[in-house]
């Protein structure tokens, strides 16, 4: 089964857990992309969603899904997104897309986070992928030295402009053993605006499509 298979299954299954008349957090990526179509599908009648991207907003339009701005929706029931890696605990690394930090907004603000992946993104300890952080432009040197401290190697995502204006470094070379500790370490770091990894504020439940179907984990 391709991975993209996988990735259509999870998205499917995550229509189980949203409700008719909820406000929906909507993520950013080809899984999530699937989860969109499959809503529109259902046709439930939700009251509307709150995109975490540009990509993520067309894509609604076009199915004549309602975006909303979180700051008129209060807390959101459910947020929906995939992620590049999560480990047993629904820790997460994400940005991959370069969505991350109204992903992670749209996290703290939604009760119940929905993580969908295809298996390929389980792992034992996170930092396998190379774990992105969306820094201010004139930061990015300052910002790379110091995660160079941390044991970081920082890469330049050249060519990349957030939908806030800002630019992407990937940190490879990570073994992340205490990822709280790190989000915070790397929160400190002056000219981040997002770190990638969602520790603090992991999923609720994840649910992974394998070769055999899906399965869904909590915490
Ligand atoms: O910035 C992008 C997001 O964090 C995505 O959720 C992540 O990159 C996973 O994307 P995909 O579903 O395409 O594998």
């Amino acid at each position: 089964m391709t991975a993209d298979r996988k990735k259509q299954q999870a998205a499917q299954a995550a229509l189980a857990h949203v409700r008719e008349d909820q406000i929906i957090g909507i993520g950013t990526g080809s899984t999530v992309n699937h989860f969109i179509e499959a809503l529109a599908a259902q046709k439930l009648r939700i009251r509307g969603a709150v995109s975490s991207s540009e990509a993520t907003t067309a894509r609604l339009k076009t199915h004549g899904i309602e975006v909303l701005d979180l700051n008129s929706t209060g807390e959101l029931d459910i947020y929906v997104d995939g992620a590049d890696e999560s480990d047993r605990q629904l820790r997460l690394i994400k940005g991959g897309g370069a969505a991350l930090t109204r992903e992670k907004i749209i996290a703290a603000a939604s009760h119940r986070f929905v993580c969908i992946v295809d298996d390929s993104k389980l792992v034992e300890v996170l930092g396998r992928f190379p774990l992105p952080v969306e820094v201010i432009p004139m930061a990015r040197a300052h910002v790379a030295r110091a995660l160079r401290r941390l044991g970081g190697h920082p890469v330049y995502r050249e060519s990349t402009l957030t939908d806030n204006g800002n630019q992407i470094l990937d940190v490879h070379g990570l073994s992340i053993l205490d990822p709280i500790s790190l989000e915070q370490a790397i929160n400190q770091i002056v000219g981040v605006v997002t770190v990638g990894l969602f520790a603090s504020r992991p999923a609720d439940v994840l649910i992974v499509g394998g070769e055999t179907g899906v399965v869904s984990m909590t915490a």
